[in-house]
């Protein structure tokens, strides 16, 4: 079974083109959404962030208070590498064990915001780059999340740029909004089909 990492800046289409992966019937592993379960179920990780971040760090029924995390992390790299450092192996672990409960599949997708910072696209037989222009982007995520523009280029400025992504990444997915995107996933679904087969 190949593990295929998925990434792309802040609003490039990772989940939306995930999606499409999913449709052809390849199971998705979300990183983002499993560290933010793991985030509200382990205890010793519950505990680690409040310890370092403050009780408010968590709503009184136990929710996380993503606001205030992302004041402090998106703010300060010190803090990020912090918040990373308690997350991540308990992510790690949570993508072995979809392996294993996925080892019929012919491949497996990773989407990860940050594969190639974290160091995870190393554990993944293949990593696919979604690209998109920056001013395309942050239209996207300021009408999905209803933030400003500042909030995104902070959070674009503590990622790795897309030139230096595209140099570690062995496919690519442009999702401009003008080049269709259904058809660069059934060509690199096609190619990992045939490499599984080989
Ligand atoms: C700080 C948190 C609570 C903010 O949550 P929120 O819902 O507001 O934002 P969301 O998770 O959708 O992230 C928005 C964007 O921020 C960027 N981002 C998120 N985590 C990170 C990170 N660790 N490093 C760099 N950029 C990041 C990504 O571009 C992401 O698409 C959340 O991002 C978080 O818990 N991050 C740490 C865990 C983590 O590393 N997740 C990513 C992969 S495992
Ligand atoms: N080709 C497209 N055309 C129009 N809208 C799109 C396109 N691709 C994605 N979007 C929209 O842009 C927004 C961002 O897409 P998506 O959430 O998939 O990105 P992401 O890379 O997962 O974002 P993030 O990095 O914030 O987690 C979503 O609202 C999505 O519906």
């Amino acid at each position: 079974m190949l593990k295929i990492g998925l990434t792309g800046n802040i609003g490039s289409g990772k989940t939306t083109i995930a999606r499409v992966f999913e449709l052809l019937g390849i199971p998705v592993f979300y990183a983002d959404d499993e560290a933010k379960k793991v985030m509200v179920t382990d205890q010793v990780l519950i505990e680690g962030i409040k310890q370092t971040f403050g009780t408010q760090a968590y709503f009184d029924d136990g929710s996380l208070n993503r606001k205030y995390i992302s004041g402090i992390v998106f703010n300060n790299k010190a803090e990020l590498e912090k918040l990373n450092a308690l997350v991540h192996p308990a992510v790690f672990r949570a993508f072995d064990s979809f392996d294993q409960q996925h080892k019929g599949a012919p491949y497996v997708i990773r989407e990860a915001a940050i594969l190639f910072e974290s160091g995870s696209y190393k554990m993944c037989d293949r990593a696919i780059m979604i690209t998109a222009p920056l001013e395309t982007r942050i239209a996207r995520v300021m009408e999905r999340d209803d933030i400003s523009r500042a909030d995104v280029e902070n959070r674009e400025a503590r990622q790795l740029s897309e030139d230096e992504k595209l140099k570690l990444a062995n496919d690519v997915i442009i999702n401009d909004g003008k080049q269709l995107v259904i058809p660069q996933v059934i060509a690199l679904h096609e190619l990992y089909l045939s490499l599984a087969r080989n």
